[in-house]
C-alpha cells in the first residue's frame, strides 16, 4: 500500500533520511519506532510529500506521488489522512466545523457535509459533541476529532504523527483501541510514528526501528521476535546483556500448548534455573523471553527438545541459532 524506496532528505548539512526503504502492506498497522531526531517525522512527511524528498520515490496505492504535479498530488493526498501529536484543531471552529473543513475544501455540498460529519463523529465516539469548541474537550476527545477529520475524505491510508504522545496512558490505550477498530472495520492501512514501545506492542503488525536517518531493522513483529538477536526482541523483553557464557535465552511466540520447561526437567537429566524473563501480550498474540541456566549430563538433548517444541534457543557464547515453530 505504501512503498518508499531509497528515500533521502537533506536539510543543508543535516541528513534527516539516509536511504530509507519502507513497505507497508494493505490493511496493516505499521509502526516506525525511534528516538528523537531519528528521522521519523521527516519520513512521515515525505510519505505524503508534505516534504519533497531529496532523492527516492514514494508510491501510495500504486501511485508514484513523487512523479505527480501539484494538482494531482492534492487529489492523491485526499486519500491519505493524517493525525498529529497536538491535534492541530482550529480553535475558532466547532468540533463539527473542524471535521467539515476538509469536506469544504473538497467542495462537498452542505447537506452531504452535515450527514458525513454526523457519521464521522459517531464513528469516533463523539456523537452529540458537534457544537462544542475544541477547548471544551479533553485531549483524547480532541484526538478523536482529529481522527474524524482525517477520515473525512475516505482515505485508504492514515498517517499518525505521535498521535498519543500528548495523552495519559489510559487515554492512549483508548485512542489505540479506536485506531485498531478503524483498521479492522474500514480496512484502513495505518502508518504511525512513535517513540513509545507500548504503542508498537499494543497495535502494530509490523515495525521499523529508525536511528540516524536509517532503518536498522524492520518486518512483521512476530517474525522479528523469532529472529535471534533482533533489537526489537531485546527492547520488548529486556534482560541483562550480554548473557554470561553458556546461559540460555528462550524466546517463544504464542502459547506453547504444554509446560515445556517442566517437561524438559522430567525427560532429561538436567536442572533448570530461571534467571529472568517476561511475557507480553502483543497485537498478534502473546510472546515471551526466558533466561535460564541448564546444568546436567543431558543439557544438549534438552536444548534440542526445546527447539523441537518451537522455541528459539540461544546459548550465550555459541553461534546464533533457532528455528521456527
Ligand atoms: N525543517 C527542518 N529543517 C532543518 N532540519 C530539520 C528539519 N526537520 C527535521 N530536521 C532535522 O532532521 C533530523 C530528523 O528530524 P525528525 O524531526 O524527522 O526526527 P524525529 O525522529 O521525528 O524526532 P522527534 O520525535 O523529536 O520529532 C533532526 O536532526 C532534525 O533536527
Amino acid at each position: 500500500m505504501i512503498q518508499a524506496s531509497g528515500l533521502r532528505k537533506h536539510y543543508g548539512e543535516t541528513v534527516a533520511l539516509d536511504g530509507v526503504d519502507l513497505h507497508v502492506r494493505e490493511g496493516e498497522i505499521y509502526g516506525v519506532l525511534g528516538q528523537s531526531g531519528a528521522g521519523k517525522s521527516t519520513l512521515l512527511r515525505c510519505v505524503n510529500l508534505l516534504e519533497r524528498p531529496t532523492a527516492g520515490t514514494v508510491a501510495v496505492a500504486g501511485q508514484d506521488l513523487t512523479a505527480l504535479g501539484d494538482g494531482e498530488l492534492n487529489r492523491a493526498r485526499q486519500r491519505i489522512g493524517m493525525i498529529h501529536q497536538h491535534f492541530a484543531l482550529l480553535s475558532s471552529r466547532t468540533v463539527a466545523g473542524n471535521v467539515a473543513f476538509p469536506l469544504e475544501v473538497m467542495g462537498v455540498p452542505r447537506a452531504e457535509r452535515r450527514r458525513r460529519v454526523a457519521e464521522l463523529l459517531a464513528l469516533v465516539g463523539l456523537d452529540g459533541r458537534g457544537k462544542d469548541r475544541p477547548h471544551q474537550l479533553s485531549g483524547g476527545q480532541k484526538q478523536r476529532v482529529g481522527i474524524a477529520r482525517a477520515l473525512a475524505g475516505n482515505p485508504s491510508v492514515l498517517l499518525s504523527d505521535e498521535a498519543t504522545s500528548a495523552l495519559d496512558p489510559a487515554t492512549t490505550q483508548s485512542i489505540l483501541a479506536l485506531l485498531k477498530r478503524l483498521n479492522t472495520e474500514l480496512g484502513l492501512t495505518i502508518l504511525l510514528i512513535t517513540h513509545e514501545m507500548d504503542v508498537v506492542k499494543t497495535v502494530c503488525d509490523s515495525v521499523a526501528i529508525m536511528s540516524g536517518g536509517r532503518i536498522e531493522e524492520s518486518g512483521a513483529v512476530a517474525d522479528l521476535i523469532r529472529t535471534p538477536g533482533a533489537r526489537l526482541t531485546r527492547e520488548i523483553f529486556p534482560l541483562p546483556e550480554p548473557a554470561p557464557p553458556g546461559v540460555v535465552t528462550l524466546t517463544f511466540t504464542g502459547d506453547p500448548g504444554r509446560p515445556v520447561v517442566s517437561e524438559v526437567v522430567r525427560k532429561f537429566d538436567v536442572d533448570v534455573s530461571i534467571l529472568g524473563g517476561s511475557i507480553e501480550e502483543l497485537a498478534g498474540g502473546s510472546a515471551g523471553r526466558l533466561r535460564v541456566a541448564l546444568d546436567g549430563a543431558e543439557t544438549g538433548a534438552a536444548l534440542a527438545y526445546l527447539r523441537d517444541c518451537g522455541l528459539i534457543v540461544e546459548v550465550a557464547g555459541e553461534t546464533r541459532e533457532g528455528r521456527a515453530a
